[in-house]
């Protein structure tokens, strides 16, 4: 007889965080639909709306991040995280969860910490290939930690790590749209080369200064870009535009939806190196120039990078050496039918297939265990 099990999922603050936590909660519906899951995240931050926005139910933490360059405004920091440890301790009372799931960003510190302490069993989800500081905080009362890359042992008790690659959504894979028609919906032209530019959810300083220097070049291309800037960069990505004149080769927008089709369209892709897109351009064998960015926690996005680097996976170019080689080398590689074939032969071998169902069980099992032993 199926018995209910309730689950929190915690963390966000990035697309990069909330989109597998979402895919975890999707596969564990799937298996088990009396499963009752309630997402915990950070007030103000992008999962108070993309979590409800998936049918999941979300409380919010006052919790903030740490300043790491300027400690004494950590005071103001430290407050919140003892009040979200406190309305966390609260929320798992209410809700009395039989496991929990951190996937990283600022809410899943005090959640999985309290958890923990409270003799729940708790599941980690790292998608970098350097674990962050919160996780590695977190690993030593953890039960099991799924990572998405080989080497992680490193950060993490072996016996406890569990390789099954990040959760990707399920719509990118089920997409039906020939290329011709997802370029189509850009009001591209079909006979022409396009690359697409992403820079991770909330779009790339370095990357879009590349394009908006570069409008001259696109021009006399030849090839046709669609290019997301991200929320803090359009207005001044549409006046570079507007600046230069007629550009029908670049569509340019702040946030693709519907990335599906914006894949299904490239030909070739650049990107920032976040766990998350690596890991869709991997499941749908997509070329791609990755430009790391230097701004990041331990510099993990060039570990995630290097990872693909070093199996000729990927191309690779410096935030720094951007300005200079970007576009050049984006232009060349798009028009070099045999590279392109050998980055999407070589990307699609470290590709995981049914990562969140695989999670998924294994939160699913912690969860009857504990329920069995305490609820007897
Ligand atoms: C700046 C920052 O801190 N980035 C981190 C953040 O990634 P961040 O969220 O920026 O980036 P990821 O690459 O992990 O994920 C981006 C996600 O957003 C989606 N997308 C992107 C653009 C768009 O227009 N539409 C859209 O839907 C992508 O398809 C992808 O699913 O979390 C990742 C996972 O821990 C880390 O590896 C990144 O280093």
């Amino acid at each position: 007889m199926e018995k209910n099990v309730r689950i929190i999922i915690s963390g966000g603050g990035t697309g990069g965080h909330i989109f597998p936590a979402v895919s975890i909660a999707n596969a564990l519906k799937k298996q088990h639909p009396d499963t009752e899951i309630l997402f915990v995240g950070a007030e103000g931050r992008m999962e108070m709306q993309r979590v409800p926005a998936a049918g999941y139910r979300i409380i919010g933490l006052p919790v903030a991040g740490f300043d790491r360059k300027h400690l004494l405004k950590n005071i103001g920091v430290l407050v919140k995280l003892v009040r979200s440890q406190l309305k966390a301790r609260k929320i798992i009372k209410d809700f009395k969860p039989h496991a929990a799931v951190g996937v990283g960003g600022y809410a899943s510190g005090p959640t999985l910490k309290v958890a923990g302490s409270m003799g729940i069993p708790t599941l980690l989800q790292e998608q970098n290939s350097y674990a962050g500081v919160t996780n590695k905080l977190l690993a030593k009362q953890a039960a099991k930690i799924c990572v998405a890359y080989e080497g992680m042992e490193r950060f993490f008790d072996k016996n406890k790590i569990i390789l099954t690659g990040n959760p990707v959504r399920q719509n990118l894979l089920d997409t039906k749209l020939s290329r011709e028609e997802a370029v189509r919906s850009f009001g591209l032209d079909t006979t022409k080369k396009t690359v697409l530019i992403i820079g991770g959810s909330l779009g790339a300083r370095t990357i879009n200064r590349c394009v908006m220097q570069g409008l001259e070049k696109i021009k006399a291309s030849g090839v046709q870009f669609i290019w997301q800037t991200g929320k803090f960069y359009i207005d001044e990505a549409k006046a570079a535009v507007r600046q230069a004149g007629e550009l029908p080769m670049l569509y340019v927008t702040d946030f693709i939806a519907d990335m599906a089709t914006a894949y299904r369209a490239a030909d070739l892709v650049i990107s920032r190196a976040g766990a998350g897109s690596i890991s869709e351009l991997c499941l749908l064998e997509k070329p791609v120039i990755l430009v790391p960015s230097p701004n990041v926690a331990e510099d993990h996005q060039t570990k995630n990078a290097l990872a693909l680097v070093n199996k000729d996976a990927a191309l690779y170019v410096k935030d720094s050496e951007a300005a200079d080689k970007l576009l050049d080398e984006a232009v060349k590689a798009v028009n070099q039918p045999e590279t392109l074939k050998n980055l999407s032969t070589n990307i699609a071998k470290l590709a995981f297939r049914d990562s969140a169902d695989v999670i998924a069980t294994e939160v699913y099992k912690l969860a009857l265990n504990y329920k069995d032993k305490h609820e007897r």
